[in-house]
């Protein structure tokens, strides 16, 4: 071999090595399956609000015990970010309906304030999202939204969140594993659990505290993960990650038509947040220990 081969073959060593290693920051914007990942810059709203025109959205949060303390300014940034210029609902869920502050509302914009009962423990409250779910897609939902968004209250809106998010079944990928690799991901891997998730399977981590779809998407999503739920109740145990763990577990076998980047769902705490320019829907930190107890 001359010196030129040499020089060549490192050459290739290094073109090769750095794609391995750069390929991680390589952000995807098409799932395999063909749905959008929806980054800015990819989608033109102005065509958006075309198709969309006219849909009314919900809204549904939990705010119990403590967390009615983060309602305000998730209501606040809401009137500011979310899906301005449409007519949206709020379903507030919280056992303390007298404790909900009132909160100026554009034009086209109501709240409703719903009772729930507060569990004991707050992987039950989180869970039990699911049931309420169940019921309000089914009862009440069809006639008043089209589309109806799930999120955590311990966040704040912080940039625009507008019709791009709007499909049939709409997910977000975990802020915390964008970049790992599918045997990182923190699904349920308990064979006896209903979440279990074989290694092998899935192609996201998506995130339980924003995701969205049809009201008929989100009915039978929360039917399968509410009956997951249940069903490992009866079993004494509990999936990894709760709700989060069914919401994975029906994604990786109904496909969601549309993904969400980590823009959002972020939390400033993560690293890599170089590689997510906007950061739409942030969590607000909290004390875990004083907050859910
Ligand atoms: C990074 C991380 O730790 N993520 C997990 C954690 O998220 P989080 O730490 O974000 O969970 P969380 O404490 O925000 O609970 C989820 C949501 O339930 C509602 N809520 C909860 C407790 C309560 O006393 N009152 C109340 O209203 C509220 O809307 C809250 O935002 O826990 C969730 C609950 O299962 C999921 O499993 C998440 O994957
Ligand atoms: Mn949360």
């Amino acid at each position: 071999m001359t010196s030129k081969h040499w020089v060549l073959g490192c050459l290739i060593v290094l073109l090769l090595f750095l794609l391995v290693f750069f390929r991680k920051a390589a952000l995807q914007i098409l799932t395999p399956w063909l749905a959008p990942i929806i980054w800015d810059g990819t989608y033109d709203l102005w065509i958006l609000n075309n198709q969309f025109k006219g849909k009314r959205i919900g809204l549904f949060v939990f705010a119990v015990k403590r967390y009615i303390g983060f309602l305000l300014p998730f209501l606040e940034s809401a009137e500011h970010y979310f899906m301005v210029g449409y007519n949206v609902t709020y379903y507030v869920f919280t056992d303390n309906i007298s404790a909900v502050q009132k909160v100026r509302l554009s034009n086209g914009r109501i709240l409703k304030v719903l009772k729930v009962e507060a569990d004991k423990r707050w992987q039950d409250i989180s869970m039990k999202r699911m049931q309420i779910l169940v019921n309000l897609t089914h009862d009440r939902l069809p006639k008043e939204v089209d589309y109806l968004v799930c999120a955590d209250v311990d966040m704040v809106f912080n940039d625009h969140v507008g019709a791009e998010i709007l499909g049939d079944l709409v997910a977000t990928i975990h802020p915390g594993y964008f970049l790992a690799e599918p045997r990182q991901f923190t699904y349920e891997r308990n064979p006896a659990s209903a979440a279990y998730i074989p290694y092998g399977e899935g192609d996201f981590y998506y995130m339980a505290a924003f995701y969205g779809g049809t009201v008929e998407e989100i009915n039978k999503l929360s039917t399968f993960c509410h009956n997951g739920i249940v069903a490992d109740k009866k079993k004494n145990i509990e999936a990894v990650w709760q709700e989060e763990s069914h919401l994975n577990k029906y994604l990786v076998y109904n496909k969601p038509t549309k993904v969400l980047s980590p823009e959002y769902i972020w939390d400033t705490n993560l690293p890599n947040g170089d590689l997510v320019k906007k950061k739409r829907f942030l969590a607000v930190h909290k004390n875990h220990k004083e907050i859910r107890n």
